[in-house]
């Protein structure tokens, strides 16, 4: 034994000898000493203040404050922003997060009438003019992480570093609920009545749930307010305010609007619009207008919107849309629900269709440019991104199949309504559990190969994406540009609405613009805006069918995506415009007889039926729900030329 030449002691243990030999040992204490005496110097020592956003160019002026007197401003400015439009003072709004508040903070008082203060008094003050509302301003992501995680149930880190959280009751958009206000001018100018998604409400009812909203996020303790920009476009750029009660909203619009540089948010002054997204807390059912506890109001004049009973994050990034589909055509500039990319050559392509059809999917194309992949602005100058970020569907969701997707999901990646493992938290993008809208919302700068800034020249290819759950619509077939309008106008696409409910029958979804819950104007208005660029630009449009081959849902299969994204290919490469064409029945659509890596016999959906019969009884089904849906079109002029007008009329299926 080591101890035997020891010492015995009383106990029967040897007395341990430390060696003599003082040069030899090694003491765990030889690394740099940590320069703090106490725990809280320590903690002191790990976080470091941001250096001032902007450089200093006035040494006077920094002294006495301007970096303070900025502050002061941008408070004012959050203050006046969640001010009671009848109250005359609360609530008070502080800076930061509570649990961090070191000094007094300075406290500025949210009052409507910043010119003659009132001191308020006993009898005209309630509790909620006494307490502070704490605003998390910009957070970054870090920041933004963990308040998810301490203060939002159902917020976890994933194994690849999103984070991932639940959106509540509500797992999608509430079409339903949207409110526009009908003013004298929005009467006037807006698309009103049968088939449009502007539902009305009057100026005083917005007031009531404005108020309504601001009432609960000020009854909170802690409010989250981002101010972003929306579209690259430098001319045309709008700045936004987001006010949301959940960090996770906060981290969404972080992701998804354009996000300021430090200098660009100090001199941010006064929003073009601004959001009061309420969440979770319900509209007052008794208030007119109101069908259901959830209510999603624009109201232009006031450039503001409310959400109240919802906290699918996806409203905040619709209803801005929607903004932007009335501001932009006011510019003559079109707004496009549609994706947008690039080629090495500078070759732009739209991908427009309706929600599952392929945009996100499609637009994310690793030999390309990714400019965007759902709101995008076309003008004189070319295209522009509205957003900052993408928002992908997960279900499904393979690495080999969308590997720039798949790679995105990492930190600041706010992933909803997906189910993990509990503790290696790695997600399983085939649970339903949730909901099948499962989505992954991410910086663009995410996808390797964005285009930064995210603008481009003209289109040189406009792609529709229908996703014909029938069967029967060709897998790509290129369009003339009656025949582009017939289907823009038409916007439609065939999926199947819950898999696990047993459902067999396809049903067909028509909505105008391939966005029709999001235009405000008439849809022939951006109909003839989009024939009018194409035509100047000499685009071609083409129909790509990303749904189902050699029979309806049930029977057939979906086209492969592999299969899809070679049709893509070969219409950006030019390789389809000089392939041979024949036409089909019914729809009167081209369709090439080969291209390459597809199989060829794929090309033409009768091939592909092993019941010939059924196949024409599900193509002439098809051709009546396209042309019942067109009626209310045909007393419409499409721009100012009647001979396209009536083109696009002859352009829909003939039988
Ligand atoms: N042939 C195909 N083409 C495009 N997408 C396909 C195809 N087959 C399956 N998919 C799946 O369909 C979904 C398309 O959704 P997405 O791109 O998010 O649509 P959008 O952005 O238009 O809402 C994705 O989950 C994608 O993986
Ligand atoms: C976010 C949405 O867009 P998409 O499904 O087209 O990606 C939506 O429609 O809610
Ligand atoms: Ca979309
Ligand atoms: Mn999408």
């Amino acid at each position: 034994m080591g101890l035997s030449n020891g010492v015995a002691l009383s106990n029967g243990l040897a007395k341990i000898e430390t060696q003599k030999l003082k040069e030899e040992i090694c003491h765990d204490d030889s690394a740099v000493p940590v320069k703090a005496h106490t725990l809280d110097e320590l903690h002191s020592l790990q976080v470091k203040k941001s250096g001032p956003n902007t450089p200093i160019i006035d040494l006077q002026q920094t002294v006495f404050g301007s970096e303070a007197d900025k502050n002061k401003q941008q408070l004012e400015s959050i203050s006046a922003s969640l001010a009671s439009l009848t109250r005359e003072t609360g609530p008070k709004v502080v800076k930061g997060d509570p649990a961090k508040q070191a000094e007094t903070p300075k406290v500025v008082h949210a009052s409507h009438q910043h010119q003659h203060q009132h001191t308020p008094t006993i009898s005209n003050i309630t509790d909620s003019a006494l307490k502070f509302t704490h605003i998390l301003y910009n957070l970054s992501p870090a920041e933004l992480y963990e308040q998810a995680i301490q203060n939002e149930k159902g917020s976890f880190i994933t194994s690849s570093g999103a984070l991932a959280t639940l959106s509540g009751a509500k797992t999608g958009r509430s079409p339903r609920d949207k409110r526009v206000v009908k003013d004298d001018t929005t009467s006037e100018e807006l698309w009103w009545g049968k088939g449009s998604p502007n539902i009305e409400m009057d100026e005083k009812t917005f007031l009531i749930n404005r108020e309504r909203a601001v009432d609960y996020l000020c009854s909170l303790e802690k409010v989250y307010v981002n101010d972003q920009f929306l579209n690259w476009d430098p001319m045309n750029k709008l700045k936004v305010r987001i006010v949301s009660a959940r960090a996770y909203h906060s981290l969404f619009m972080h992701n998804m609007c354009i996000r300021p540089t430090p200098e660009e948010l100090e001199n941010f002054g006064t929003p073009d619009f601004t959001i009061y997204n309420a969440g979770k807390f319900p509209c007052n059912r008794y208030t007119h207008y109101m069908t259901s506890s959830t209510s999603i109001d624009i109201n232009l004049a006031r450039k503001e919107m409310v959400i109240l009973g919802t906290q699918y994050a996806g409203e905040m990034k619709k209803g801005l849309f929607s903004l932007m589909h009335y501001l932009m055509p006011k510019r003559q500039i079109l707004s496009l629900h549609s994706g947008c990319n690039m080629g090495k050559d500078g070759d732009v392509a739209l991908f427009f269709g309706l929600s599952g059809t392929g945009k996100t999917t499609l637009s994310t194309d690793h030999n390309r440019y990714l400019i965007g992949d759902d709101e995008h602005c076309w003008s004189d100058h070319g295209v522009s991104n509205i957003e900052g970020g993408c928002y992908a569907k997960c279900i499904d969701l393979s690495r080999e199949k969308e590997p720039d997707i798949w790679n995105a999901i990492k930190f600041g990646t706010v992933l909803e309504n997906v189910v993990f493992e509990e503790h290696i938290r790695e997600v399983d993008y085939t649970d339903k559990s949730v909901t099948e809208n499962t989505r992954a919302a991410y910086p663009i700068e995410y996808i390797p190969n964005a285009k930064i800034p995210c603008v481009g020249p003209h289109p040189k290819n406009v792609i529709l994406l229908a996703c014909d759950a029938f069967g029967v619509l060709p897998p790509v077939s290129k369009l003339n540009l009656a025949q582009t309008m017939y289907h823009f106008i038409s916007g439609y696409t065939a999926l199947v609405a819950g898999t696990e409910d047993g459902i067999k029958e396809p049903t067909a979804t028509f909505s105008a613009c391939f966005g029709a819950a999001f235009i405000m104007f008439h849809p022939t208005k951006y109909a003839a805006m989009l024939a009018e660029k194409m035509q100047k630009q000499g685009a071609t449009g083409w129909l790509v069918n990303t749904g189902w081959s050699g029979g309806s849902y049930g029977s057939g299969s979906r086209i492969k995506l592999a299969h899809t994204r070679k049709i893509i290919d070969a219409i950006h490469s030019g390789e389809l415009l000089n392939a041979n064409y024949l036409k089909t029945e019914v729809f009167g659509l081209e369709i090439p007889n080969e291209i390459k890596g597809v199989p060829s016999e794929i090309l033409d959906p009768v091939n592909t039926w092993p019941d010939k019969n059924s196949y024409q009884e599900t193509l002439l089904k098809l051709g009546g729900l396209f042309r019942k849906n067109f009626e209310v079109f045909t007393n419409h002029k499409i721009g100012t030329d009647s001979n396209l007008t009536k083109e696009i009329l002859a352009a829909g299926p003939n039988f």
